[in-house]
């Protein structure tokens, strides 16, 4: 049944995706600008700052096929604010290939906010005790082999892959409890991840298949995933067995077998009638479920995990951060009142104000550029431009980031302690900072993500120093910083315990 449903779902998006055709440009809209793919996709800052300084703060640019309006800081907050003209959702969805979904009578985007803001965040405390001893598990792996290495002769880890297998393994117990943790589940969660992630585009940029000839690219991998790999990876490991739970809550009339601090049982308590006594779902709503924690799984894992590995590595190439950010560690410690053993809690991540400041920092130099869209609703007037219905509208992060207007003259320089003592952080968004976006959408599981960072942090640094080879690392995408880490390759040296 669940198959037979979503084989008709994908053919219908098939079909719309093909008739699916944007409007012609009206007379008065802003300049076409040709950057050459060399220059887009090696050097994006320069590529379309300068085209911004040569043509005025709305240019619209080709790339991969798609023609996207690219505004300057001083349409920023515009853009992404305004979300009756500039749509998050359809230009989301647009850009994960999946605009379809937006004739479907419900908002996918709207409910899965809805979860992760009215399911996940009011449990904040409760979450982070269940996945603290997910990461201290997985990060000891690594810092066990620091333990016997030397300091000339370091051990060299897989950053990338943990933090990966960690986040999918803490994401799978958040949304369906323990029992979901095998092996099995949590490679199928990490494929499932990595392949939308795919699906998105993220790699687009580096194949030369996908930038060449980015039409054909796109309908090959979508039939590829939608068809193949969400069966194969999510339906057949993970999503019988939710979708057998979902029908037991209706048969039995109750969700005694689902644990109840996850978010699967939040899901069938949301949508179960709300006239009758006993939980009743419908079938549409259990594979409206299924799609949402599929979502979830997507938006959770692959971005944090990337994220994680950048701090790790900014880390590693500012070694003298390290010792002060171990000794925030020993203070922020707390006393576990049963074990009387010394434990992070999220209390104590809340109050380790330097790591948080070190991550906003490298959130906010990190280099994302177009990393934040939005689709017009209607004809609108901007700068003097119309730029009409249907199109992609994209503000330069570079120019929020890094303009020396907004945060002072060394604006390009990392400083790791820049905003210890000033009340923002890492997690607060505002037009001059939004690697988490910006308006009613920014990102809804920013707390939860700034604390794994923390977690892997703190966990890897309180028993090891990381250090990279030849002290670089490769930006492998620079189109993409948020999505596709960058790659070297790390060394752990011991370091003494500070827990
Ligand atoms: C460092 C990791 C993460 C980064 C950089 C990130 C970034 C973003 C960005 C830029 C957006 C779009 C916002 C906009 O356009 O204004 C977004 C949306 C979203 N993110 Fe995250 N995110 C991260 C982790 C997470 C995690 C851990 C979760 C879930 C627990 C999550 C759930 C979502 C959801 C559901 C949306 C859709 C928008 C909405 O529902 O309001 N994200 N994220």
């Amino acid at each position: 049944m669940v198959l037979t449903i979503y084989a008709a779902a994908m053919a219908l998006i098939v079909i719309l995706s093909v008739w699916w055709k944007p409007r012609a440009l009206p007379k008065d809209h802003p300049p076409i600008i040709d950057i050459p793919a060399e220059e887009m996709f090696r050097n994006p800052r320069r590529a379309y700052e300068s085209a911004l300084n040569e043509h005025g703060p709305i240019i619209a640019v080709y790339r991969k096929g798609r023609l996207e309006f690219i505004v300057n800081e001083q349409f920023t907050t515009e853009v992404l604010t305004n979300d009756s003209v500039f749509s998050f959702e359809s230009g989301t969805l647009t850009v994960l290939n999946l605009h379809p979904l937006l004739l479907l009578p419900r908002s996918f985007i709207r409910d899965i906010d809805k979860l992760v803001n009215e399911g996940l965040v009011p449990l904040m405390n409760q979450i982070i005790q269940q996945i603290t001893p997910i990461f201290e598990r997985n990060i000891r792996v690594l810092t066990d082999k620091a333990q016997s290495a030397t300091s000339k002769d370091p051990a060299p880890v897989d950053l990338a892959g943990l933090v990966h297998r960690t986040m999918a393994e803490s994401m799978l117990t958040i949304i369906f409890g323990e029992a979901y943790t095998t092996l099995a589940d949590i490679r199928a969660a990490e494929k499932i991840a990595s392949d939308i992630a795919v699906l998105s585009g993220i790699y687009q940029n580096i194949g030369y298949w996908s930038r060449t000839f980015p039409t054909s690219w796109r309908v090959i991998t979508w039939i590829r995933i939608m068809a193949f790999s969400i069966p194969w990876n999510f339906i057949r490991v993970i999503g019988f067995r939710v979708w057998k739970d979902l029908r037991s809550c209706t048969k039995t009339g109750s969700t005694g077998h689902l644990r109840k601090e996850t978010l699967l049982h939040y899901l069938v308590r949301r949508y179960s009638y709300k006239d009758a006594h006993a939980v009743r779902l419908t079938l549409l709503d259990s594979l409206w479920i299924l799609g949402l924690t599929l979502g979830l799984l997507f938006a959770s894992i692959h971005q944090t995990a990337a994220v994680i590995v950048w701090v790790v590595f900014e880390l590693a190439v500012r070694p003298e951060s390290i010792p002060i950010l171990r000794a925030e560690l020993q203070d922020v410690l707390e006393v576990d009142e049963h074990s009387g053993k010394l434990v992070l809690t999220n209390a104590s991540l809340k109050n380790a104000e330097r790591l948080d400041s070190f991550i906003r920092e490298v959130m906010r130099t990190k280099g994302d550029t177009l990393s934040t869209i939005r689709l017009t609703l209607r004809d609108v007037t901007l700068g003097g431009y119309t730029i009409p219905k249907g199109q992609l509208v994209c503000p330069l992060a570079t120019l929020s980031h890094r303009n020396p207007a907004y945060h002072g003259e060394d604006a390009e320089e990392f400083v790791s302690d820049r905003w210890v003592g000033q009340s923002k952080p890492a997690v607060m968004v505002s037009p001059t900072y939004w690697p988490f976006g910006l308006g009613r959408f920014a990102c809804p599981g920013r707390a939860l993500a700034v604390a794994e960072i923390k977690l892997a942090v703190f966990f890897l640094i309180g028993r090891a120093f990381p250090v990279l080879e030849g002290n670089k690392y490769e930006v492998v995408d620079p189109l993409n910083i948020t999505s596709v880490p960058p790659v070297g390759r790390l060394l752990l040296q011991p370091a003494p315990p500070v827990f």
